[in-house]
């Protein structure tokens, strides 16, 4: 902890015996993010509030406590100060938090802060529910039939970020180690070519998949569907398939289905795979019979928005990036920083609230998260929306961000 963190009065959170012992006032530390950040958490948090204030008159609530990251830390802290080291340890310290969007830029320059934070703290699970709420509007035809929960891998993949840029002495190293060590002739353009490695790791799937398949079995859901590119890339995306389906046998009792690869647990819960193109069609033509999903990281991300675009877009995808074995947690929004409206007071401010909303109830809160969801389903059902609906909705009532938040609060 440093100056520039304010603790506020309240209590941590803390993990005993696995699970956590949540005190009346939980002190939760946020970032509020860059771009449309700033407009989107402060509407957030009032709704969280009110939503608590009402399911328990005052006996609970959120003491929040601002940590920074990105441009606010570059305040703070000094230029080039992206993520303070004290950021990481305060919510190692404080267990759950809540972040807004943060930019990276493409190309050079820093490497992802959101990523950053996954991997310092190891969050292994990125989980995005995908919901539909009635009324929004969507461009399938039957969208109520999409209730799926992504589980994708956070911490490993093509998007550790392990690369080398064409032209420097590191990517030359790599590049004759590869050819005259490793025999790889496949490399097509070998003098211009920049470098990615892709690990994939049988623990970094095991413990993704495990934490799926429980989510499942908890949750009471139809499938868990491993989705991959393993007929490609056999070692890394066939071995998180492999690895998978072992788990499910070894740790879920999973016996084949028609002699498999398919797998049924006792439970009847089928575990099952996609080749990754393949499920990105099938989500569109077929989406009742995917449920929960399991997959790799870049894969996950590409999902994530694809499956959110089927519900209404990225205003309204939340998401929570964990470890369950350590609980630590930090909530996010599946999209980015929208830098084109920052500080303009438009954009839908649903993915963070609803990130907010499974922050609660990772705290036992349920009763506060159910108000947000019915809130959340009345105020669109009447039609007041943001402006990434109500270009899509006849009849609607464009409001601002803010006065989405007003409307929402009004409705709890
Ligand atoms: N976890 C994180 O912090 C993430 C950070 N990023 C970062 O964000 C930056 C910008 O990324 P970009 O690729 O533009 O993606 P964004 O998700 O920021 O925005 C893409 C488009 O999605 C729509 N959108 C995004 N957020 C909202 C919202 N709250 N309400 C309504 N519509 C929304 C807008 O569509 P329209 O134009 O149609 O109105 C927007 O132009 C990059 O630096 C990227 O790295 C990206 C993803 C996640
Ligand atoms: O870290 C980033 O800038 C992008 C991350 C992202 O798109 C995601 O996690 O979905
Ligand atoms: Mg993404």
């Amino acid at each position: 902890m440093d100056q520039h963190i304010k603790v506020p009065a309240g209590e941590k959170i803390t993990l005993q015996n696995g699970k956590l012992t949540v005190p009346n006032q939980p002190i939760v530390p946020f970032i509020e993010g860059d771009g449309t950040g700033p407009d989107i958490w402060q509407a957030s948090v009032r709704v969280l509030d009110a939503a608590v204030e009402k399911a328990y008159g005052g006996e609970r609530q959120i003491a929040w406590m601002e940590v920074y990251a990105g441009d606010k830390a570059n305040e703070v802290y000094g230029e080039q100060v992206w993520l303070p080291k004290s950021t990481v340890d305060t919510i190692r310290e404080y267990l759950v938090g809540i972040k807004g969007p943060l930019t990276t830029p493409v190309g050079g320059g820093i490497r992802s802060i959101n990523v950053a934070l996954r991997q310092e703290l190891d969050l292994y699970a990125c989980v995005r529910p995908v919901t539909y709420f009635d009324g929004v509007p969507s461009p399938v035809k039957e969208p109520q039939l999409i209730d799926m929960v992504i589980f994708r891998e956070n911490t490993e993949d093509i998007y550790a970020g392990i690369e080398f840029q064409a032209g420097t002495a590191e990517v030359q190293k790599l590049r004759d180690f590869l050819m005259t060590e490793m025999g790889v002739n496949k490399i097509r353009f070998p003098e211009t070519s920049s470098l990615g490695v892709k690990p994939v790791s049988e623990e970094g799937t095991k413990r993704l998949v495990r934490a799926a398949i429980q989510y499942a079995v908890d949750n009471g859901r139809k499938s868990v569907t491993l989705v991959h590119k393993g007929n490609i890339m056999k070692f890394t995306e066939g071995s998180f398939r492999d690895w998978g389906y072992q788990v499910a046998k070894e740790e879920f009792g999973g016996v084949e289905l028609d002699g498999g690869p398919w797998l049924q647990l006792p439970n009847g819960i089928v575990i099952k795979d996609s080749i990754a193109d393949a499920f990105l069609q099938q989500i569109l033509l077929r989406p009742a019979e995917y449920d929960v999903i399991a997959t790799l990281n870049l894969n996950g991300d590409y999902i994530s928005d694809a499956l959110a675009a089927q519900v209404g877009g990225i205003g309204i995808a939340p998401g929570a990036n964990i470890n369950y074995l350590t609980g630590h947690a930090v909530f996010e929004a599946t999209h980015g920083t929208a830098p084109k409206y920052a500080g303009q007071d438009k954009v839908n401010p649903s993915s963070v609230i609803l990130s907010g909303e499974m922050l609660l109830r990772h705290l036992g809160w349920n009763e506060a998260a159910d108000l947000i969801v019915a809130s959340m389903s009345k105020t669109i059902g009447q039609k007041t929306v943001t402006y990434d609906f109500a270009r899509l909705m006849d009849g609607a009532t464009e409001v601002k961000c803010s006065e989405f938040a007003d409307a929402l609060i009004a409705n709890l």
